[in-house]
């Protein structure tokens, strides 16, 4: 048993511990609930007791007659599912003036909860007001009126049963409340007309209450149904006591008593939270409004329904919470099943929210519910998102690492690694597709479709899971052309290679030459150079395997690789011509060949008879030839018939001039400027030659006369002799090999450091006394200077 509200008026908010002690909270709308008023010491106790299995205290008749019960109290039937209040005896000594103002909160109290009121009478009090407890009777219609109707608005029509004004699971509740009379120690008084009397004195009251103007003529019975049942003398006939409470006892448990229509339409779960709230109000004095107290009770245990639903649900979250949001900043993991698991758990609160919460106001469990479905999504969503964008970024992840680790990029051919690409890229693809599927349960997803509609928390689901989805697909499309054009562009280069390899090296050939037909050489090597390929293109692109047609390969070769060739022809040959200094060199070489060689190759010898300046034209015309010959790009043939619908060619490569006419001009005049210089040399040398070979006969007998007595000494000494006869072929041999250029360089080397010397000393020698210098010092330096003068001449000469 349990004090619900102590001699103080206070609630005892053990309440609910105690009904889910007694199991009473799991009953839902399956459970009663039975109050017993009466006076004070009138055995209500005792007769709880003996219809319910009670324990509630009673009075000890030895220790005198005194109050036990205070407040009231509340037990469980020991077999049925029915809730037993024991109220507080009227009339109390014990409260003395406040008992009045009490009685009638425990009745409000009482009234509000039970849907059987026990009326306690002592038999022989029938027909007296006060004792009968009329006073008592009239304050509980009045209460009942003022409790269920709360204002002529809500008066039901004549003759229609009241109903609530709030109304459970869509069903209106109905509200009568059984006023049973239970006459104690009835002895020889006919029941009947105890009965009688005591229905005459309800009747009276009622007539006299005052009532809203809308139920002014609606009978009592509307409101209540009145019972009697006699017991006989507990102590006088016991045994007839007991029989009589037996049978008592089986109406209550064979739902005699209890009527459907009797229902506070409080369910179990919410039965501590409502009596606390009544009894409050009742407390406080302030009017007791059933309705608003069940929309209260509504969203207290509604909310408190979705609270432990939550709960359940954040339970089987955290771990996954764990791995898809970790706060300790380690990398996120996937969560294997998240989506049936969180339908899972969702579905078990929902399920158990609206097992309990449709008790309550359809409204308020609709709103409570709503909210509560808003919470488990919006945790659900964040997982899921975590998920779903974890599994994007391993699709991604995966299709990259599909793609890089490819059996093409780990065989050989990965040389070709356009080739199977189609292949390749279509099952990366698929792969990472998979993988997200898997790990979002797209499938699942699907299935439950029709389930996770309209207001189910995981709504957002499909809506989520296909928007990352349609991304991913987009960031897999953007992944895969960049990875084709990667592959088509290697395609391309290997192609523009192939090109080259064919190209370049003939080409060099062909310009270094520069024949007059240049150009239709270097158009015969661009075309063969295209034909290879050509071929080899056609091949790459079929091998790629991304499902090119003939006619699409064709388009890819002539209007995408052939212009590329072409432009890579135009680049080589422009590279090749080279700059324009380097084109001068190529001229001056030309010239130089011309010029310096003939026919055979042999350097010529500008003799006396040579005829410098027409060679000198004649290599000069050789020269700036190559100006007309690769000033301007001149290929023809299959390389260079592009297709209309061809992409443009670079402008800066497609100009055929290689050579400007300033430049041409230019390169004239530098050429004419050298080749001056060279023939000037050439002029020199032919001069030196005239004059070595104009030396007359007469000079020669003239020098023997004037010297022959020289010859004479010399051939007299024996020792002159022998140094003349080696000095001349010496000096002839170095006149023969031209010894001044070979050995010219070294002598200057040797000579110019005694020089030096040379000059210092004479400087030291004459500084203070002699400023003139010696004359022979004079010219042996003037001869020192003009002599490698000479030789920086004919070194120059030679050299040219
Ligand atoms: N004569 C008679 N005495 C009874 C009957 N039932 C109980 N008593 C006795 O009346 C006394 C009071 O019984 P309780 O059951 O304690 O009465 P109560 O109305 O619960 O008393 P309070 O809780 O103090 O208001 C006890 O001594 C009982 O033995 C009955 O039917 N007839």
């Amino acid at each position: 048993m349990v004090q619900v509200v102590n001699y103080e008026e206070d609630f005892n908010h053990e309440l609910q511990s105690f009904l889910n002690e007694t199991r009473i909270t799991p009953l839902g709308f399956d459970y009663h609930v039975a109050a017993i008023m009466g006076p004070q010491s009138s055995g209500k106790s005792t007769l709880l007791n003996l219809l319910f299995g009670t324990k509630f205290r009673t009075m000890d008749e030895s220790s005198g007659r005194y109050q036990v019960t205070q407040g009231v109290w509340l037990g469980r039937d020991a077999d049925a599912g029915i809730i037993v209040m024991d109220l507080e005896g009227t009339d109390s000594r014990e409260r003395g003036e406040e008992a009045a103002n009490y009685e009638r909160k425990s009745a409000l109290f009482a009234l509000a909860l039970a849907e059987v009121l026990i009326v306690n009478v002592w038999a022989q009090d029938v027909g007296r007001y006060n004792a009968a407890n009329m006073s008592l009777l009239k304050t509980v219609m009045e209460l009942d009126l003022q409790l269920f109707f709360g204002g002529a608005a809500a008066v039901p029509p004549e003759g229609a049963e009241h109903k609530d004004r709030i109304s459970e699971g869509g069903k209106p509740r109905m509200h009568k409340t059984r006023l049973l009379f239970v006459l104690r120690d009835h002895v020889s008084s006919p029941f009947e007309t105890l009965c009688n009397t005591l229905r005459t004195d309800v009747d009276n009251i009622w007539n006299t209450i005052s009532k809203p103007d809308a139920a002014r003529d609606t009978p009592i019975t509307n409101y209540f149904d009145i019972d009697f049942f006699a017991l006989p003398h507990k102590v006088l006939m016991a045994d007839m006591f007991q029989s009589k409470g037996a049978e008592l006892r089986r109406r209550f448990h064979e739902n005699e008593v209890f009527l459907e229509e009797y229902s506070r339409g409080v369910a179990a779960d919410g039965f501590a939270a409502y009596a606390e709230g009544v009894w409050e109000t009742i407390r406080a004095n302030r009017e007791l409004d059933i309705p608003s107290q069940k929309e209260m009770l509504a969203h207290v245990r509604c909310e408190q329904i979705a609270k432990e639903a939550t709960l359940q649900v954040d339970e089987t979250l955290a771990p996954m919470k764990a791995k898809l949001l970790p706060s300790d900043g380690s990398p996120a993991d996937v969560v294997a099943e998240l989506f049936p698991t969180l339908l899972a758990a969702s579905d078990t609160a929902v399920e158990s929210y609206e097992a309990s919460a449709f008790r309550y106001s359809a409204t308020v469990a609709e709103v409570k519910g709503s909210d509560m479905r808003a919470k488990i999504g919006g945790d659900c969503k964040a997982l899921f998102d975590a998920q779903v964008a974890l599994a994007s970024d391993l699709a991604v992840s995966s299709f990259r690492s599909q793609v890089s680790a490819s059996p093409v990029a780990s065989t050989p051919t990965a040389s070709k690694p356009w080739k199977n690409w189609g292949a390749v890229s279509k099952g990366a693809l698929d792969e990472a597709l998979k993988k997200f599927d898997e790990l979002s349960a797209t499938d699942s997803l699907s299935a439950s479709a029709d389930k996770i509609s309209g207001a189910h928390p995981l709504s957002f689901a499909i809506a989520t899971s296909s928007g990352v989805r349609r991304r991913l697909c987009a960031t897999l499309d953007t992944e895969m052309e960049r990875a084709t054009a990667d592959v088509v562009s290697t395609a391309r280069t290997s192609c523009l290679k192939t090109f080259q390899d064919a190209f370049k090296p003939p080409l060099n050939t062909v310009l270094e030459l520069a024949s007059t037909d240049v150009w239709d050489r270097a158009s015969e090597v661009g075309n063969t150079a295209w034909e290879v390929t050509e071929k080899e293109a056609r091949k790459v692109y079929g091998e790629t395997g991304l499902g090119f047609t003939a006619e699409r390969t064709e388009d890819a070769v002539q209007d995408d690789i052939k212009p590329m060739c072409y432009e890579k022809a135009l680049t080589d040959i422009k590279d090749a011509v080279g700059t324009p200094s380097n084109f001068l060199l190529r001229m001056t070489k030309r010239f130089d060949d011309e010029f310096r060689f003939d026919e055979r190759g042999v350097p010529r010898h500008f003799g006396p008879t040579e005829d410098i300046e027409a060679l000198f034209v004649a290599a000069r015309e050789k020269g700036e030839e190559l100006i007309d010959l690769l000033g301007e790009v001149k290929l023809t043939g299959s390389l260079t018939t592009l297709r209309t619908s061809s992409r443009s060619i670079d402008d800066s490569v497609a100009e055929p001039v290689i050579l400007a006419e300033h430049l041409k001009a230019d390169l004239r005049e530098q050429l004419k400027r050298q080749a001056g210089a060279v023939f000037m040399e050439a002029k020199r040398a032919q001069e030196a030659a005239k004059v070595t070979t104009k030396v007359p006969l007469w000079l020669f007998g003239l020098l023997v006369i004037l010297g022959w007595n020289e010859i004479m000494i010399v051939l007299r000494n024996p020792v002159l002799l022998l140094l003349t006869v080696i000095i001349l072929p010496v000096l002839y041999m170095g006149y023969t090999l031209d010894a001044p250029t070979l050995l010219g360089p070294a002598v200057r080397a040797t000579l110019n450091p005694l020089l030096e010397q040379a000059k210092t000393m004479l400087e030291q020698a004459t500084a203070p006394e002699a400023s003139v210098p010696t004359t022979s010092g004079l010219s042996g330096l003037s001869s020192a200077s003009s002599s490698t003068t000479v030789m920086s001449g004919n070194e120059a000469l030679h050299k040219d």
